[in-house]
């Protein structure tokens, strides 16, 4: 689990080089902060020597004015160098955040499903968090304090070569001593982190399924579970502050026996009369001095056993590639487009075991079950396939692969004659719309809900698109119009509604294939009206897939496809199937299609 020197020098290059001039500011402050401590025994040494040889006051009057004005620099410096830090270590950390999310972003679906939201976010949020103290402050305060312990030790040698040996002897010992202890919290603080990790994934978990839990009385359970993580929480975290508290015993240890070196050589000095008694104080004083930059190394090197944990854990999720490769540079017609799948299979199992990465679940040697088997159909542009099947019949998973959120391990399905993975992954969403039964609206405004920040798109045309929908009442209720902001929880909007809504996102994208996940149930009979209302505009113009459940939808359908356990169970042009009194579809037909395929 050790990060190597050179991965920790490439991240600090690669967060810190951007901004090089405030990187400068910081390391000229603390340099001067450093500078200014050296300088202040030497006033101090220069008064208490001209006090005790009985000099003039006016001669005490500017020594002291002089240290005061010197300590108030010092300050002023620690201030500054503070200040571009903080402001060092939040750019470097927004950086990391944003490459961390938009690698996220780009992962494929199979990857998400396995990761909880609540992992994630501690992921892209708490482990970049502790990397914010090694960015601002590692290296320049790590060559700061080194510079500062070899200023300290060059000032004793100069006044007498005992003490700098003395000196360099006690530095020496106390900087090996915390070198050698830096590692054992690493993994301490590593395990801690993952529960961390897990426990945020349990509440967001729990979050989004608040009414689930309460409405089958799962209080227990989710309690019981809340518990186990506690219990493997705080265990953790104490082994982690144990290991930390070693350390800080160790520097303890490490200062009383400077001091005593210290106090020992000025008294033995002293009474051989080789020093005064002002140099007898400083060599205390530069002791003490020392202490700070020894605390601070043992400080960098604690943020950096947290920062080596983190570090480790974020390189993890960088390696995480996604099973979508960008696709080939061929670009899809404009306009409604055919469809075409040739023997296409697919697993889930397989694809989850790709995304594994060495802290995921390692991929099965069982062979992976089929969920789509040698799928093959040809729908020409403009028309429309009804697509049936009984739950788990993989009709939802036959549209995730038309948007390339899975890559089907063997067949190829081709859109508008060009195949999928030719055309670049980023372009497909535009030619490809899908509403599902469950619509995510964002905390934005109504404008952005639907357009998805796309500024090409007029508000007239928002206009006239949710007037097409019946939305229109629904808008002029809002109080700021398209500019009012859709809350968390869809806004209090019914579910056709939200499906309205998604039906005009599609209507403003106007891709050449509409992908329709019919609502099958809970719509009243004015809304199921505007619904159909809606589908026959959607489709006019654009290739329609509908998962359909009910005989209204299939009643606009050109072809219709009947899946079976992942396989073709009946494919055909629906008026031929209609007529076929021994096909699958006519019985459905006859006997009430919900029933008998649900
Ligand atoms: N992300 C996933 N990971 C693993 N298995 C999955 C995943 N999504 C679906 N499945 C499995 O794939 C099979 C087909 O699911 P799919 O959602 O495609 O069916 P469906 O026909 O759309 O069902 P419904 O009509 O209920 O929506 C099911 O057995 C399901 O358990």
């Amino acid at each position: 689990m050790k990060i190597g020197l050179k991965q920790f020098g490439n991240l600090l290059i690669d967060y810190l080089k951007p901004q090089k001039g405030r990187v400068a500011k910081f390391a000229i402050a603390l340099l001067a902060s450093i500078g200014l401590q050296l300088l202040n025994p030497q006033i101090l040494r220069n008064f208490i020597d001209t006090a005790v040889a009985g000099g003039s006051a006016q001669s005490l009057f500017i020594a002291a004015f002089l240290f005061i004005g010197v300590a108030l620099a010092k300050q002023l410096m620690s201030i500054a160098a503070t200040y571009y830090g903080e402001n060092v270590a939040w750019t470097a950390t927004n950086a990391l955040r944003a490459d961390l999310v938009e690698h996220c972003l780009k992962l494929d679906l199979s990857f998400h499903k396995i990761t909880t939201p609540g992992e994630l976010v501690e992921r892209v949020d708490g482990d970049i968090h502790n990397l914010s103290q090694f960015f601002s402050k590692f290296s320049v305060y790590i060559l700061g304090s080194l510079l500062l312990i070899l200023g300290v030790i060059v000032v004793m040698f100069v006044e007498d070569w005992r003490a700098g040996m003395a000196i360099s002897f006690f530095a020496l010992i106390a900087l090996s001593t915390l070198i050698s202890l830096r590692s054992i919290a690493v993994p301490y603080w590593g395990k801690y982190r993952q529960i961390n990790a897990e426990f945020f994934g349990f509440l967001g978990e729990q979050l989004t399924s608040i009414e689930d839990i309460r409405a089958n009385g799962a209080k227990n359970y989710v309690m019981y579970r809340f518990y186990k993580i506690l219990q493997r929480w705080l265990p953790t975290y104490h082994k982690a502050r144990f290991a930390d508290t070693i350390l800080w015993t160790t520097t303890n240890g490490i200062f009383t026996l400077g001091y005593v070196i210290a106090l020992a050589l000025a008294l033995y000095l002293w009474n051989q009369k080789a020093i005064t008694i002002g140099t007898a104080y400083v060599f205390f004083y530069y002791t003490t001095l020392l202490s700070e930059p020894i605390e601070q190394i043992r400080n960098q090197l604690e943020d950096l056993q947290q920062a080596e944990a983190s570090i480790y854990r974020i390189q993890d999720l960088f390696q995480v590639r996604s099973q979508l490769n960008a696709g080939g540079k061929e670009q899809l017609p404009s306009g409604a487009l055919s469809v075409t799948l040739t023997n296409v299979s697919f697993s889930y199992s397989d694809v989850q075991g790709q995304a594994s990465t060495s802290l995921r679940i390692k991929k099965p040697d069982i062979k992976p079950e089929l969920i789509l088997q040698d799928i093959s159909f040809h729908l020409p542009p403009g028309h429309v396939l009804g697509l049936l099947g009984r739950t788990g019949s993989g009709k939802t998973t036959l549209a995730r692969l038309l948007l390339r959120l899975y890559d089907a391990q063997s067949g190829s399905i081709r859109l508008g004659n060009v195949p999928i993975n030719q055309t670049p992954l980023t372009n497909l969403s535009k030619h490809v719309g899908l509403v599902t039964q469950n619509v995510q609206l964002f905390q934005t405004t109504v404008r952005n809900n639907l357009t998805f920040f796309n500024e090409n798109i007029s508000d007239e045309r928002i206009y006239e698109t949710l007037k097409m929908l019946g939305l229109s009442g629904w808008l002029h209720s809002l109080p700021k119009d398209l500019d009012t902001q859709l809350g968390p929880d869809n806004s209090g909007l019914s579910a056709g509604q939200a499906q309205l809504l998604a039906f005009a996102r599609v209507f403003l994208k106007d891709p050449g294939l509409v992908i329709l996940d019919e609502a099958s149930s809970r719509l009243d009979p004015t809304t199921e009206k505007l619904i159909e209302k809606a589908i026959d505009q959607l489709l006019i113009g654009h290739t329609g897939i509908i998962i359909a459940h009910r005989l209204a939808t299939v009643q606009r359908a050109n072809q219709i496809l009947i899946l079976d356990k992942g396989r073709v169970s009946e494919y055909g042009l629906r008026e031929e199937l209609m007529q076929d009194s021994h096909s699958r579809f006519a019985q459905l037909l006859k006997t009430g299609l919900t029933n008998l395929l649900v």
